[in-house]
């Protein structure tokens, strides 16, 4: 080290040309004073340098790491504007796991991929130095170090590529797994099968962190291997030069010592580069997935307005979810502003699927729907779906209180929401003995009764006072009586709202216009 070199012998700040440049240049009188400045100039150089390396770390997680939040968002995004036909199709555990581990690998990726430049930047310049001082040698290293390269990559980095493919499909697993017990809790407790899931989760956390240990160990390999490396290289250049002159190195001492130096900064940085690179190919499969989502062409609908005025018209609507197995099959049928309908039909005849396609959930494979006379298509969806009130069979719940539930929004009209509690009979349950409509009815309410479920999601249809309001066994939870008193109020909603019922109980249906039946694909009326 030059510090330690002019420490123990002042004669080379006289006899070394930068050492007697730097002394002259700034005036010094006696070399004490010089090798003393020199020495506190390090000082600072170092503590220079180690902030400098900080704030470098610190930009280089900001970047990446904070990339997350931009994934994060546009994968949240990309979600939301699936189609309602896909996002039924697609695994939720996958669409969990993408969001959560895929976007935080993709962070890595990120960072190790900015790293790998900045330590490519730094072996370019020892490079360039290394060639311009003896650029044979240098050449020979070059061929020397690519063939142990190539050797690192076709075992150890082919190895860890397949441990990161590895933990993608173990990570999955272990996101089904999870999702699946804790969506189906009740069922395992009373099957008595906890013990079947255990050792399936077990399997799949095994083979996750065998595959997390495997890399872990994967990645200290090339920094054994690349010290061993550098010195066979030193240990050849010495015999290079003992060989070629045929005497003792001394000559040769001070390009050893620069070659020993760079090496020494040399293989550090190699070592960087492989564990950057290894770490891209460990976490490849999050940027293949993120990629795969982001390529998903997102259900992108118009919201051009649509006038109900007179009726809903659906022409020849046909509707199958696999190709041959038509559900629907030319359904034709007029609901005219205010009508009551109700729908009938054997189970797994349909009428869900024709309730879906009449509040533009499900778009008709063939035929077409009209409102009034405007088509409904790709332009109006949107507008048309913001004037139904739905209550579907199986009702989902937030986290949260009754009213945000409700309202499903954080600001709601307190008014409001104690009305359409009020009129789905469920308004003096809370008043009496919760905290109003501020009582937390906990994740996907679970506490409340199927009826109480039903009911609030009554209320919940009827909150922004929707042209059309659509029942989907809406009230099959709920006893007679209650089920009575609620069908009269949404029957004495007024004349000018169009109700659709779909239910198996006959006496809901009493009020009805009209009442078709599902059957074979088709839609008949019932006297
Ligand atoms: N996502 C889907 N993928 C494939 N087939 C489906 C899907 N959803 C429904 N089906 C099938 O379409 C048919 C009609 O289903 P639908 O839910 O509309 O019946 P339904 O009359 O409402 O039944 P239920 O009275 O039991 O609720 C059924 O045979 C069902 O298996």
């Amino acid at each position: 080290m030059p510090f330690i070199s002019v420490a123990t012998n002042f004669d080379l700040v006289q006899e070394k040309w930068y050492f007697n440049s730097l002394y002259d240049l700034f005036g010094f009188s006696d070399p004490v004073d010089f090798v003393i400045a020199f020495g506190v100039s390090l000082i600072g150089f170092y503590i220079l340098r180690s902030m400098i390396n900080y704030l470098y770390f610190y930009l280089l997680a900001r970047f990446s790491k904070g990339r997350y939040y931009s994934i994060a968002l546009k994968l949240f995004k990309k979600y939301l504007d699936r189609s309602y036909r896909d996002y039924i199709t697609s695994s939720k555990a996958d669409l969990i796991k993408v969001l959560v581990a895929e976007g935080q690998n993709m962070t890595q990726v990120l960072s190790s991929l900015l790293f790998m430049m900045s330590e490519i930047f730094i072996v370019a310049i020892i490079y360039a130095i290394l060639l311009w001082i003896d650029w044979k040698i240098t050449l020979l290293i070059t061929v020397f170090l690519l063939l142990n390269f190539v050797v690192l990559f076709k075992t150890v980095s082919f190895r860890i590529k397949e441990a990161g493919r590895e933990r993608e499909r173990h990570e999955r697993d272990f996101f089904k797994i999870v999702h699946g017990v804790l969506g189906n809790f009740k069922i395992i407790k009373l099957s008595d099968t906890g013990e079947r899931h255990m050792a399936k989760f077990r399997e799949a956390v095994d083979r996750l962190s065998k595959s997390r240990i495997l890399y872990d160990s994967l990645r200290e390999l090339p920094r054994l291997y690349l010290e061993a490396v550098g010195f066979i290289i030193v240990i050849s250049i010495i015999l290079y030069y003992l060989y070629t002159t045929r005497s003792d190195v001394t000559a040769y001492l001070p390009v050893i010592s620069v070659f020993i130096l760079a090496l020494y900064r040399l293989l550090p940085s190699f070592h960087r580069i492989f564990g950057a690179y290894n770490n891209i190919l460990y976490n490849y499969r999050a940027v293949e997935q993120i990629h795969e989502e982001m390529l998903y062409k997102s259900e992108n609908y118009g919201d051009e307005p649509v006038s109900f005025c007179r009726s809903i018209r659906l022409e020849g609507v046909c509707f199958w979810y696999v190709p041959g197995k038509k559900v629907l099959n030319g359904v034709n049928l007029e609901i005219r502003k205010g009508e009551k309908i109700g729908i009938v039909g054997e189970s797994g005849s349909g009428k869900s699927t024709l309730v879906d396609i009449l509040i533009g959930l499900y778009r008709p494979m063939e035929g077409m729907i009209f409102i009034d006379d405007a088509k409904l298509d790709e332009s109006n969806i949107r507008s048309w779906r913001r004037k139904i009130g739905y209550i579907p069979q199986k009702i989902e719940l937030m986290e949260g209180t009754v009213a945000q539930n409700v309202a499903l929004e954080d600001e709601y009209d307190a008014m409001r929401v104690e009305e359409v509690l009020r009129q789905a009979r469920l308004l003096d349950f809370f008043k009496h003995e919760h905290e109003g409509i501020k009582t937390m009815i906990g994740e996907d309410g679970i506490k409340l009764s199927g009826g109480q479920r039903q009911r609030l999601a009554i209320a919940r249809a009827l909150y922004h006072d929707p042209d059309i309001l659509v029942l989907d066994e809406a009230t099959s939870a709920l006893d007679m009586q209650t089920e009575k008193e609620i069908m009269e109020e949404i029957y004495d909603l007024g004349s000018e709202k169009t109700i659709i019922i779909v239910a198996h109980r006959r006496s809901t249906l009493e009020k009805c216009n009209f009442i078709y039946e599902v059957k074979n694909g088709l839609l008949k009326k019932w006297d």
